[in-house]
């Protein structure tokens, strides 16, 4: 939005067609946002050699640019408010009172909620709303789009978690290569990803997940780039905070074999559409979900084969291994069961006792983090957690 208001186009040469939306009540799919945000970038490219040329504006730009700010406010609302009929709390971006010269309900021009995040969650997403919008302005889908080729090519995530599963007759393990957290700070002080991304490897992890959030994991792209270039073969995971499917395109640039999408910051519509990409780009989708009512909407997506249960509230950050098997119980179990989806125990996983608990509610497969990064040897590590060694060299 910042953007937005300091757009001053020289001359009058660039026209806006807006999308026609019947009236600021009814609902459109989010995803309609991206060419909005995508025109906003090509916009200010266009300007990007101009001179401060705010005192030229012409009243017809004055009114073009109120219009467009108009038009983005009102997308952002009808955003919201599919999310939130989907039962989704969390706001994409921090509510602003209407534009300047906006004629909507009057409801709209008296509400002020404040920009304060309700909890950590919703401060992630705002933050990734600014980075996301900082790094396309950077990168363009178009020159991602080139790179996808020059790419490393995308491995078989599900295929390694089945076969593992196979081999051991334990959950597969997708191994976190996590350094610090908001709720447990600094889990590992030397840290280096692709060491430890090795012995995770050697210790029998069927793949890897690895975060890249800054601001709040402390990982880094640059991690997954290295981990991949040095010929680690478990696929990985590209632990991030997706909101825009540019990202999905980045994590494939930067060597991803799969993405993490979260229910309870994406809409359904976001899930299919971005599904729908991941099989393009040869990419599993891991999608992650905390509750009955986002695995109940996850389920009636058509062409999701593997679903994350968190135990960890990503709102509270409360952990509760026994919410896997809550999700997995009854008729949900069954129609997972039908359908072959694999189904990941996520958090809160430190001992034998925890995977065989997890294993029997119907998991195939587990992500873990804290329990094995913070051990000297994240090899033995995994050995202490599954109580047995699950190496490939000792099959
Ligand atoms: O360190 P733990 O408790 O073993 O958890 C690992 C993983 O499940 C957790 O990092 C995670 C699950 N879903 C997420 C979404 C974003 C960031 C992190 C996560």
């Amino acid at each position: 939005m910042e953007g937005i208001v300091s757009l001053r186009p020289a001359t009058p040469r660039v026209s806006f067609h807006f999308p026609k939306f019947p009236s600021s009540r009814c609902s459109i799919p989010s995803i309609l946002r991206s060419p909005m945000a995508d025109r906003r970038i090509c916009i200010r490219a266009q300007q990007s050699d101009s001179k401060d040329v705010s005192s030229t504006l012409s009243p017809v730009n004055e009114s073009e640019e109120n219009a467009l700010k108009i038009k983005e406010w009102e997308v952002g609302r009808f955003q919201d408010e599919i999310a939130a009929s989907q039962g989704i709390r969390i706001r994409r971006r921090p509510p602003t009172g209407p534009p300047l010269h906006y004629v909507g309900p009057f409801e709209f021009r008296i509400e002020n909620e404040g920009n304060t995040p309700r909890n950590i969650l919703e401060e992630i997403v705002w933050n990734k709303d600014v980075e996301v919008s900082h790094m396309k302005e950077k990168k363009p889908l178009f020159s991602l789009k080139k790179a996808l080729d020059n790419a490393p090519p995308a491995r078989d995530f599900v295929g390694a978690l089945r076969a593992s599963n196979l081999r051991t007759g334990l959950p597969g393990l997708i191994a976190e290569v996590k350094k610090a957290s908001p709720s447990r700070g600094v889990l590992r002080e030397n840290f280096d990803p692709v060491e430890i991304a090795q012995a995770y490897e050697k210790g029998g992890a069927a793949c890897l997940s690895v975060l890249t959030d800054q601001k709040f994991f402390q990982g880094s792209f640059e991690n997954l780039e290295a981990i991949r270039n040095a010929g680690v073969k478990c696929p990985l995971l590209c632990k991030e905070f997706i909101i825009d499917a540019w990202q999905i395109y980045y994590a494939r640039t930067k060597g991803a074999d799969a993405i993490l999408l979260i229910a309870a910051i994406l809409p359904d519509l976001d899930i299919r559409y971005m599904t729908k990409i991941c099989k393009m780009l040869g990419l599993a989708a891991l999608v992650e979900v905390h509750n009955e009512q986002e695995m109940d909407r996850i389920l009636g997506i058509d062409g999701v084969e593997l679903i994350g249960i968190n135990n960890r509230d990503l709102e509270t950050f409360k952990v509760d291994i026994s919410n896997t098997k809550k999700l997995l119980e009854g008729k949900r179990g069954q129609m997972i069961c039908e359908r072959d989806i694999i189904i990941v125990g996520e958090s809160g996983l430190f001992t034998p006792a925890d995977i065989a608990y997890v294993q029997e509610s119907g998991v195939k497969a587990v992500l873990v983090g804290e329990s094995i990064v913070k051990k000297s040897d994240p090899a033995k590590g995994i050995t202490e957690l599954f109580g047995k060694d699950i190496s490939c060299n000792f099959q």
